[in-house]
This record gives C-alpha cells, structure tokens and sequence, in this order.
C-alpha cells in the first residue's frame, strides 16, 4: 500500500511527526537538495534535506539550523521545523523546512532577463539591494561579534513573495564576524574551508589567499554583496572565480550601458581589494537609499 500511495499521491516525508508530501525537485547540491513539499493543509514549503555521512557533514547541518534560529528577520530566510534523522547505517539525514519562495532567486531572474536581452532597471536593482541590505544587517549584528553570511550571490538571494525584495537564504557557510588567524597553518585551513563553502566569483579577496597574522571580519560578505549588485546589472560578477581576478581590484564595466554613473561608483566603492577600506552594511544602505532618493522626482521616476 505505502508504494502504491507513493505513485498516486508522492513521497511524504514527516519531520516531528507532521507529514509533508514531496511535489517536486526545486534544487540540488553536492550533498543535499531541495524539494517543494506541501503540509497537511495544502500549505507549501521548501524542505532542504542534507546527507550527513561523516561528523564534519552533521555539525555543519547543526551550525545550519542554529544560524537561522538565531536570527530573525523578514529577509532572512525563516527556518519552520528542523529534524536530523538516524539512517541506522552510521548515516544521517537533516531535514530543514522552509517557507516556499515560488519566484525563486535573483539568479533566476537575472537569467531571464538576459535570455530576453533586457536589463533589469537600476531602481529595481537598487529597491532589491536596500532589502538584502537590511536582511544583512541583521546578521552581521547578531550576537558580540556579529555573523558573517559568506556565500552571499544572486543564487542565495530569494525573491519575497511581491517580487520587490530580497530573502537571504543558505546560511550553511555561515561564520562568527571575527575570525583570528595565528598562523600559516589556520591561514591555509580557513583558504581551504572558504574554496569549499564560498562561491569563487563572489568570494573576497582576504578569502582567496588568507594572510598569516588577521582578522577575517563581516567585510568579506561586503565584497560578494558588490559582486552581486554588479551582476545584477551586467549578468554576470565582475570576478572570474579566480584568485588573480579578485585580488587585482581592477573592476571593469561593459562600454554602453544605462546605468548611472552614482550606480557605478557605488559598485567601486564597495569592491576595495583592501577589507578596511569597504564601507559597513549600514554605510551601503544608505548609500542606496540617497542614490534612489535622488531618482525620485515629484512627477514619478526619472
Ligand atoms: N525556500 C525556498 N523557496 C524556493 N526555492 C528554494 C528555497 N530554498 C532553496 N530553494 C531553491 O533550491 C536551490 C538550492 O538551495 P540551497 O542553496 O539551500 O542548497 P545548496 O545545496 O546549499 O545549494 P548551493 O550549493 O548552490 O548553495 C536554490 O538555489 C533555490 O533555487
């Protein structure tokens, strides 16, 4: 009977004794994926379920599920339920349940509209970016030293359900905002650790070659959120995954195109090679909130 309702109806799945059927594949990584699942009433969900075959694996699904729980806010992703279930073979299984975003990421979206040829329009970029700001914000001042996303992209960046804001989303890389660095050895660790978990064309500098004697602070999530401002505008980062890329500074923009030049400049401001030298959240967020203010006339946009 299970198998025949399996056929007819889906998977379910149940996560502290409350029963989710599976609809359908939204994603999938290396050691986890995520299905559109739906509640007793009908309701929808995300369920991100993460394979858990060594300590490693469960003490990141752990750290996964404590970072969403520690911090609330409207773009964050919310963490529903969460379970980690024995297989009995050594192997376990954490089941992370999310509420669905249906308009999937900025990813998708920057996709699209590259696909049809067209921009998405500064004020849009800017209105989004005000958003993820202050979902940014709310990690980088969580708890004494504040948590640092470090796999922020256009692909860990939800749609909200009005298409008009950002949902940071993923916070499997999620780190302490103040990391000490002794020595080569920790150095090297953390360079490994980051190469894993943090997507090159959006990762830092200090990331790519981490300096014997530093501090690894919430600044390096400031260059991915640069990175992703750009390639939400011209499609693509301005890096190209590479450590020579990212570490050269040099960030060029397409000949013709119709953003501003404030648009531009606040791009450059943003991508200092030197960590100290890029503005704090907060300082991004007003910046995008005076350039949009400026576009606004009495008779509309301009
Ligand atoms: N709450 C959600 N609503 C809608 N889609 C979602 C949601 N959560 C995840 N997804 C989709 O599933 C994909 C994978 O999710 P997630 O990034 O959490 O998994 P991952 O294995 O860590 O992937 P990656 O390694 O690419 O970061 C996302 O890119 C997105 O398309």
């Amino acid at each position: 009977m299970g198998a025949l309702w399996s056929l007819l109806f889906g998977r379910t799945l149940s996560i502290n004794g409350e029963s989710y059927r599976v609809v359908r594949r939204i994603g999938e990584g290396g050691f986890s994926y995520v299905d559109l699942v739906r509640g007793r009433n009908g309701e929808q969900f995300a369920l991100k379920q993460l394979l858990i075959q060594v300590e490693e694996q469960r003490e990141s699904v752990e750290r996964e599920i404590y970072m969403h729980q520690t911090v609330t806010h409207p773009n964050v992703l919310q963490l529903v339920d969460s379970q980690i279930t024995e297989q009995g073979n050594g192997e376990a299984r954490g089941l992370l349940l999310f509420p669905f975003y249906q308009y999937g990421t900025l990813e998708d979206e920057i996709e699209a509209s590259m696909s049809r040829g067209r921009k998405i329009s500064e004020e849009r970029i800017l209105n989004l970016f005000l958003s993820a700001c202050q979902g940014l914000h709310a990690l980088h001042t969580s708890g004494n030293e504040g948590l640092a996303h470090r796999d922020i992209k256009p692909g860990n960046l939800l749609l909200s359900d009005n298409k008009e804001e950002l949902v940071i989303m993923d916070l499997g890389s999620a780190a302490s905002g103040q990391v000490t660095v002794n020595d080569r050895k920790e150095a090297i660790a953390l360079q490994e650790h980051c190469a894993q978990t943090c997507t090159a064309m959006y990762r830092a500098p200090e990331l790519f070659e981490v300096p014997s004697q530093s501090v690894i602070t919430l600044k390096s999530d400031i260059w991915s959120l640069g990175c992703s401002i750009y390639a939400a505008a011209f499609g693509t980062s301005p890096c190209d995954g590479s450590a020579l890329s990212a570490m050269s500074g040099r960030i060029m923009f397409p000949k013709n195109h119709s953003y501003s030049l404030e648009f531009c400049n606040l791009i450059t401001w943003i991508l200092k090679v030197n960590p100290e030298e890029r503005p704090t959240v907060q300082e991004v967020e007003q910046l995008i909130g005076t350039i949009l203010s400026k576009q606004v006339t009495p008779h509309g946009n301009v």
